[in-house]
């Protein structure tokens, strides 16, 4: 790992926290239009960057060292309890919450001649761009060799840059796990009744053997994981394992268990759900269809949704 890409001074721990002066509201009016934002024709709106009072603490992240767990067929995990320092998972939460713009995706699928509409039960919103291409400055698509303009047509989907306030994780978490990604996805659960069936994160876009973090911030909320069924029908198979994923908390998951397992977040009532739960995962997408992918099932064709903070709730959006 290159230390010095992570500066580690404990001071900031040892200092007194950040004065907080009274101020006119003009005076807060000026400092919102001097906060740096991520910006592109494809945002709804733009995204600030993180306040320094986070990025300064999240230097010192990863905060404990993760816990290898293998001890199943097939399994091979690295489990941070948390990730994110203490004293920041909260602000951070309510930071991602307020100020990134998110969809609740509708599509249908079909097999064979019956049509499904399904109705995506979480917000999301995904960052990125696949192997094949990049952003130049001005946030354009180029293709990553020849650094030419990739036509319009190449993608059935617009595709967003990763804005500062995610990217700063990322790059932190690359350094920090020596993985590399190219896509930020991120789920908003509002409630007990949002949920992520069992799936596994196989596809052929991303590799034989790709390796996932996924972070939560907000309320816990249980993560199960079993084996996907083989003949052998191992214990792992019927009797899920659960994690208890807390604010801060995050799972990078590697090796064969996204060929061989299968997770979930489940409905859940009581405890701290109705709090709200972001859950954040970085990928290496490797070919345009996975590009076309993640747009389509977490950004899809309608309506955009922002936090209100008077409501307590996501409400739709609209350009003023
Ligand atoms: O919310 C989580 O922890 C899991 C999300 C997940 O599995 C996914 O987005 O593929
Ligand atoms: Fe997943």
């Amino acid at each position: 790992m290159d230390s010095a890409k992570r500066p580690r001074t404990l001071d900031s721990f040892f200092s007194p926290p950040p004065t907080k002066k009274a101020k006119s509201s003009n005076q807060d009016s000026t400092q919102e239009a001097n906060t740096p934002r991520s910006t592109h024709p494809t945002y709804p709106f733009a995204v600030p960057h993180l306040p320094s009072e986070i990025t300064e603490i999240l230097n010192f992240a990863p905060a404990t060292e993760g816990r290898v767990i293998n001890n199943k067929p097939d399994l091979d995990l690295l489990y941070y309890q948390p990730y994110i320092p203490k004293e920041i998972s909260r602000d951070l939460f309510d930071f991602l919450r307020s100020e990134l713009f998110f969809y609740r995706v509708k599509y249908s699928i079909k097999r064979g001649p019956v049509e499904t509409q399904i109705n995506t039960p979480r917000f999301t919103t995904v960052f990125g761009i696949d192997e094949t291409a990049k952003f130049d400055d001005q946030g354009g698509v180029v293709d990553v060799t020849s650094g030419k303009p990739v036509s319009k047509d190449a993608y059935k989907c617009r595709p967003r840059p990763v804005p500062e306030c995610l990217d700063l994780l990322r790059r932190l978490t690359e350094n920090a796990t020596g993985c590399k990604w190219n896509f930020v996805l991120v789920n908003y659960y509002a409630s007990g009744d949002d949920s992520i069936s069992y799936h596994s994160d196989d596809e052929r876009f991303l590799g034989s053997l790709p390796a996932i973090a996924s972070f939560t911030l907000g309320a816990q909320r249980d993560f199960l994981m079993k084996h996907k069924p083989t003949e052998r029908n191992d214990e792992s198979e019927t009797k899920p394992m659960k994690l208890p994923l807390g604010s801060g908390d995050m799972v990078l998951m590697k090796g064969k268990t996204q060929s061989c397992w299968l997770h979930s977040i489940p409905k859940r009532k009581g405890g701290e759900v109705g709090k709200g739960r972001i859950n954040i995962t970085f990928r290496q997408a490797m070919v345009k269809g996975g590009t076309e992918n993640y747009y389509r099932y977490n950004v899809g064709d309608g309506g955009v949704f922002k936090w209100d903070d008077a409501k307590r709730e996501m409400v739709p959006w609209e350009k003023k």
